[in-house]
């Protein structure tokens, strides 16, 4: 369906620093945040207001997808507050996933309360992603579903019967989140049972959680793999979206690689971002951290020690973290991410291969990496569609001259401003 490319191709020369970066910069709001608010206040029993949501391919599409679905979305003249007016759900509709896992995961659960059909597609890049078990589970409770992945069609009957479901979101948190975002809306509610191996990104289902609690939806979450969703009314929601600290994550570790000082304002003092982990990750690389009125301020050591971590609880913050690892003082192994083979690419493959080109030693294990710091050379630099790809080979050519990126504009999935925001913190 996404046969257009979703934003201008071009490669972009990663900027070498010529000094320690020493920067404030200020991150966009939360896609995790604005993604779920979006879809809570569609499903709500009246209007909602986002002040200052992420604007980004991946927030763009769940609003069009909304609305195709008969939600109304005002923004205001700056696009800093967004304003969700529901309706009942309706089909015929055709929505366009691109490559948001949040957008193929979340919808599915609530386009089967529209009456009607629902098509399904995506970037071809997204019909490699895991979906099976959240079409599975809806089928277990009666809704019409043709397919286990992109492209599907969905036929709503105007409301489901919820129930339990078991599934195992081994493959990805996303498949819990989806069903228990809409559960409140099914007529038994929802209980999620998970079968299988760990369930990555843990926080990101507590954030599910948090978001539905505050829209006064029962949730219980008190035993391990399962999950309770009463059926209730949605309230409404006032919200100020905080800004996204898995975006932060790069320009955090300029301040890393470089040995400067960087801030972002803003930084929550208690949050369900998976993204907050870098304030104990980027710890153990030996930077000091302090997380103040001010925001969160990470100053580079003199020599970045090597490490050993267990990601799966903020998986997407691997690429950036492998970055940072390639100018560490010995290996660094990185563990529990064998999911993230199924995120925008096979993250483990790329990160691998596009260090190895610039002269890395990086070697893939079944579920993580290992990096063997070396003096790396610029190449190209090739990034697969994925925004995080991006974000990694721009804190690499930091040190490392001749760094060139394909396909830079492919970070507007989450932060079209990626470049400037980096251009502005170089010259700061
Ligand atoms: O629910 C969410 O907003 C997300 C959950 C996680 O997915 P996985 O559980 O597939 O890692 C995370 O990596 C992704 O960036 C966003
Ligand atoms: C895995 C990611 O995204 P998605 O929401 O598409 O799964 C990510 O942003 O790193």
């Amino acid at each position: 369906m996404s046969s257009e490319h979703p934003h201008p191709s071009h490669d972009w020369p990663a900027p070498t620093a010529v000094a320690p970066i020493e920067a404030t910069v200020t991150v966009p709001g939360s896609k995790s945040l604005t993604n779920r608010y979006l879809v809570l206040a569609a499903l709500a029993d009246d209007t909602s207001r986002l002040t200052r949501p992420l604007r980004s391919r991946d927030t763009t599409l769940m609003c069009s997808a909304l609305q195709s679905l008969g939600t109304t979305i005002t923004t205001s003249d700056d696009d800093t507050e967004w304003i969700v007016e529901p309706a009942p759900l309706q089909g015929p509709a055709q929505i366009d996933c691109g490559l948001a896992g949040t957008v193929m995961r979340f919808l599915p659960p609530v386009a089967a309360l529209a009456e009607g059909t629902v098509s399904f597609d995506g970037d071809e890049g997204a019909r490699r992603r895991p979906m099976a078990p959240v079409l599975q589970a809806l089928r277990t409770i009666g809704v019409d579903v043709d397919g286990d992945g992109l492209p599907f069609r969905l036929t709503g009957a105007g409301r489901v019967a919820g129930g339990n479901v078991h599934l195992d979101a081994s493959g990805s948190s996303q498949f819990v989140s989806a069903l228990l975002l809409a559960g409140a809306r099914y007529d038994d509610g929802i209980t999620v049972i998970h079968d299988g191996k760990q369930v990555p990104s843990l926080p990101h289902i507590a954030m599910t959680v948090e978001v539905l609690r505050d829209a006064g939806v029962l949730v219980d979450d008190s035993d391990v793999n399962r999950w309770r969703v009463e059926p209730s009314p949605i309230r409404s929601l006032e919200v100020d979206v905080e800004p996204d600290l898995s975006n932060a994550a790069a320009f955090l570790a300029a301040a890393v690689v470089t040995g400067g000082r960087v801030t972002v304002p803003g930084w929550p003092s208690a949050t369900s971002q998976a993204g907050d982990k870098l304030r104990e990750i980027l710890g153990v690389f030996g930077a000091e951290v302090t997380l103040d009125r001010h925001g969160l301020t990470v100053v580079g050591p003199e020599r970045i020690t090597a490490v050993d971590l267990d990601l799966h609880e903020a998986s997407e913050l691997t690429p950036v973290v492998a970055a940072i690892a390639a100018f560490a003082d010995g290996p660094s192994y990185f563990r529990g991410v064998a999911h993230i083979r199924g995120h925008e690419t096979d993250r483990l493959a790329a990160l691998a291969t596009e260090l190895n080109r610039l002269g890395g030693d990086v070697t893939e294990t079944p579920d993580g990496l290992i990096i063997r710091p070396q003096r790396m050379h610029g190449d190209v630099f090739r990034t697969y569609a994925d925004h995080r790809m991006v974000m990694t080979a721009a804190v690499i050519g930091l040190r490392v001259a001749g760094v060139a990126v394909q396909d830079a504009g492919t970070v507007a999935k989450t932060l079209p401003e990626f470049t400037t925001l980096w251009a502005r913190m170089i010259g700061a």
